[in-house]
C-alpha cells in the first residue's frame, strides 16, 4: 500500500478546505497554510497569483480580474479552477524536487463519486504522480491523537467553513456519518442578512468574518461593540456603523441550532453498541468553526453530553493525514 513512501518522488498531504489549503510534508510539518483562492485575469486569459496574495485582492479588483474559489461547501465546485490552483500548490511545495509528488488529500466523508474523483483528476492533472483520498473526520481523530483503530466508538464533529460533519469512527473506518452543507461562511453570511434585514445597513464578508471572530458568541454576555464600516442601503452612501455583540448573538443562533439538529439527530441514530463509549468520552469537536465562542458550551447544554473542543482545530486534519504518510500503520485509512 504505502510503496509510494519508500519510492524517490516526494509525498505531501494536502488538506484542500472550502476556505484554508494546509499542506503537510512528512518530518518537516505543515509547510503551506493559505486561503483557497486564485486570481484570474480575463484580459490575459491567465491564473496568476494564488493564495493570501489573492485573498487580498478581493473588493480591490479591477473588472478583468476575478478572485475565484475552486471548492464550494467542501467540494471541488469548478474543476478548471481547481486544477489550476492544485498546479500552482504543486508547484509551490516541489519547486526543489523535479519529480512529481505523491499527494494524499483529505476531502469530506460525505463526497459524492463524482467529486472524489474531481479531485483525483484536479491533483493528477495539477501535476501530482498519484492522488489518494483520506476522509476528513479519521484525519481529524489522528490528528487530535485519538484510537481510530480501536474497537471503540469515536464521535468527530468537524464545522469548517462550508461543511459540519459528525462521523462514528471504529476500528479504522467510518461507521456512519452525517452532513451539513453549512458552515463558518454562513454564520457570515448569516451576519450580512440580518444586519441588512433589521439595520438596513451592507456588511463585507470579510468584516463580517471579523464580526463573528471578535463579537460572535452563543451565549448572552456584557454587550461589547465594534466599529465597521458599512454602506447604508437607505441613503446609499458608506458610514461607520457600531456593531452590538447582541444582535450578534441573534443573527448567528438560527445556524447554531441547524448543527445541534444535526447532532442530535446522529446521537439518536447511534448505534446501541455504540452509545456507552460515546456517552462517556464525549463529541470531539473540530474545525475552524468550533472556534466560534460558546459551541461547545451551546452543544453540550442542548444536547446534554460533553462536547470536547480538540487543541488545535484548525490543523488537525493536516496533522492527521501527516500522520497517514508518515506512519505505515494507517495506510488501510486511504482511499480513492
Ligand atoms: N475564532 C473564530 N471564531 C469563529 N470562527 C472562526 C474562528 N477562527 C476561524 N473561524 C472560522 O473557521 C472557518 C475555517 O475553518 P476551516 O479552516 O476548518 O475550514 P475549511 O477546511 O476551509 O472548510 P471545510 O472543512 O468546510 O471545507 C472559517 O469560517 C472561519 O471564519
Amino acid at each position: 500500500m504505502f510503496s509510494f513512501i519508500r519510492s524517490s518522488n516526494a509525498s505531501f498531504a494536502i488538506d484542500l478546505g472550502t476556505n484554508n489549503t494546509l499542506v503537510y510534508q512528512p518530518h518537516k510539518g505543515i509547510i503551506l497554510e493559505e486561503p483557497t483562492s486564485i486570481a484570474f485575469d480575463s484580459k490575459r486569459r491567465s491564473f496568476f497569483e494564488c493564495g493570501e496574495s489573492s485573498k487580498r485582492m478581493v473588493g480591490k479588483n479591477p473588472k478583468n480580474i476575478e478572485i475565484m474559489q475552486p471548492l464550494s461547501k467542501g467540494a471541488i465546485s469548478n474543476l478548471t479552477v481547481a486544477k489550476a490552483y492544485i498546479k500552482e500548490v504543486i508547484a509551490r511545495i516541489s519547486r526543489k524536487n523535479f519529480l512529481k509528488p505523491h499527494i494524499v488529500v483529505s476531502v469530506p466523508s460525505d463526497l459524492n463519486v463524482m467529486e472524489r474523483n474531481a479531485v483525483i483528476e484536479a491533483g493528477r492533472e495539477g501535476g501530482a504522480k498519484s492522488v489518494q483520498l483520506i476522509k476528513d473526520p479519521l484525519a481529524a481523530a489522528l490528528g487530535s491523537h485519538h484510537a481510530v483503530e480501536k474497537p471503540q466508538g469515536v464521535l468527530v464533529l468537524d464545522v469548517g467553513a462550508g461543511v459540519s460533519d459528525i462521523s462514528l469512527l471504529s476500528l479504522g473506518g467510518i461507521v456512519m456519518s452525517k452532513s451539513l452543507r453549512m458552515a463558518g461562511n454562513d454564520i457570515d453570511e448569516a451576519i450580512i442578512e440580518y444586519f441588512k434585514a433589521s439595520k438596513r445597513v451592507l456588511i463585507s464578508p470579510l468584516d463580517a468574518e471579523r464580526i463573528k471572530h471578535e463579537l460572535g458568541n452563543l451565549f448572552k454576555e456584557e454587550e461589547k461593540v465594534l466599529n465597521v464600516s458599512v454602506k447604508n442601503l437607505i441613503t446609499r452612501l458608506p458610514e461607520t456603523f457600531y456593531v452590538s455583540s447582541l444582535d450578534v448573538h441573534q443573527a448567528i443562533l438560527p445556524i447554531a441550532d441547524k448543527i445541534v439538529r444535526l447532532t442530535h439527530s446522529m446521537l439518536s441514530e447511534l448505534p446501541p453498541v455504540f452509545a456507552q463509549d460515546i456517552y462517556d468520552r464525549g463529541i470531539v469537536l473540530t474545525g475552524g468553526s468550533s472556534m466560534l465562542k460558546g459551541l461547545d458550551a451551546y452543544l453540550s447544554s442542548k444536547l446534554e453530553i460533553a462536547v470536547n473542543p480538540v487543541e488545535n482545530p484548525l490543523h488537525n486534519i493536516i496533522l492527521g493525514a501527516g500522520r497517514v504518510i508518515e506512519e505505515e500503520r494507517y495506510g488501510s485509512l486511504l482511499g480513492a
